[in-house]
């Protein structure tokens, strides 16, 4: 279906394909139970605080992936810029770890000690493995692209009109649902698309699978924040 019948002007890389192509996992990972009750104000704080918790863990993992990225964008000899976006990226992990670090104390959360959850474990023991050099710089553009993306598009939907996000959480939702994060993340999805276009079929299969379970991992990072597992 997709492809042959492309319209004029639809800008529709495989980024866009992959989306759509699975949109009931991604819908899954961007319209979480836990993110639907944030939106209708239902949220239960502890499981805010929980997550807040394991975040800043996942995060400071998050870090030297992002890291990993820059690496590989500066070995590709493209004049682009697309080092600028992603050390931009760096930029505002600095900023939110600083965040992270204000929040817990506002919320009584220690970041020290804290017991890692199973699906946190899990899910930064695959931002290790992609960290390799041997992993293709579109596979990890892609898996960078999805994992800022989920967090977007879930914290945006806690802001649209409607929504009855509890004030003392506006702060978190505006993090990653702001517009300028939005524009950042589509900034990273043009950088994927562009390495997409020209990678070998066995990278395309490679990122696609990626992209799957990063989608598979932010549901879980979800229900754990729940309190289900
Ligand atoms: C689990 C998770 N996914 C994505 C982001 C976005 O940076 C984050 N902070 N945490």
């Amino acid at each position: 279906m997709e492809g042959k019948t492309k319209e004029k002007g639809e800008k529709s890389g495989i980024i866009e394909m992959w989306a759509k192509k699975h949109s009931l996992l991604f819908t899954g990972a961007t319209r979480h139970p836990f993110i639907l009750s944030i939106r209708d104000g239902s949220v239960d704080l502890s499981s805010f605080k929980r997550w807040l918790g394991q975040d800043y863990v996942f995060v400071r993992e998050f870090v030297p992936f992002v890291a990993s990225v820059l690496i590989k964008a500066s070995k590709e000899s493209d004049d682009s810029n697309d080092m600028e976006v992603i050390l931009g990226g760096l930029a505002s992990l600095n900023d939110e770890i600083a965040w992270f670090k204000s929040e817990a104390s506002k919320w009584d959360v220690p970041l020290s000690n804290t017991v890692v959850h199973k699906a946190n474990q899990n899910y930064c023991r695959f931002l290790e493995n992609l960290m390799s050099p041997d992993v293709d710089y579109a596979v990890a553009i892609t898996t960078f692209w999805a994992i800022e993306t989920v967090y977007q598009e879930s914290f945006a939907h806690c802001l649209e009109d409607g929504s009855k996000t509890p004030p003392e959480l506006q702060d978190t939702c505006q993090r990653w649902g702001n517009d300028d994060f939005g524009e950042y993340c589509r900034s990273l999805q043009e950088i994927a698309n562009r390495y997409l276009e020209k990678a070998s079929s066995d990278v395309l299969t490679e990122a696609e699978v990626t992209f799957l379970r990063v989608l598979e991992h932010e549901i879980e990072f979800w229900n754990m924040s729940r309190g289900g597992v």
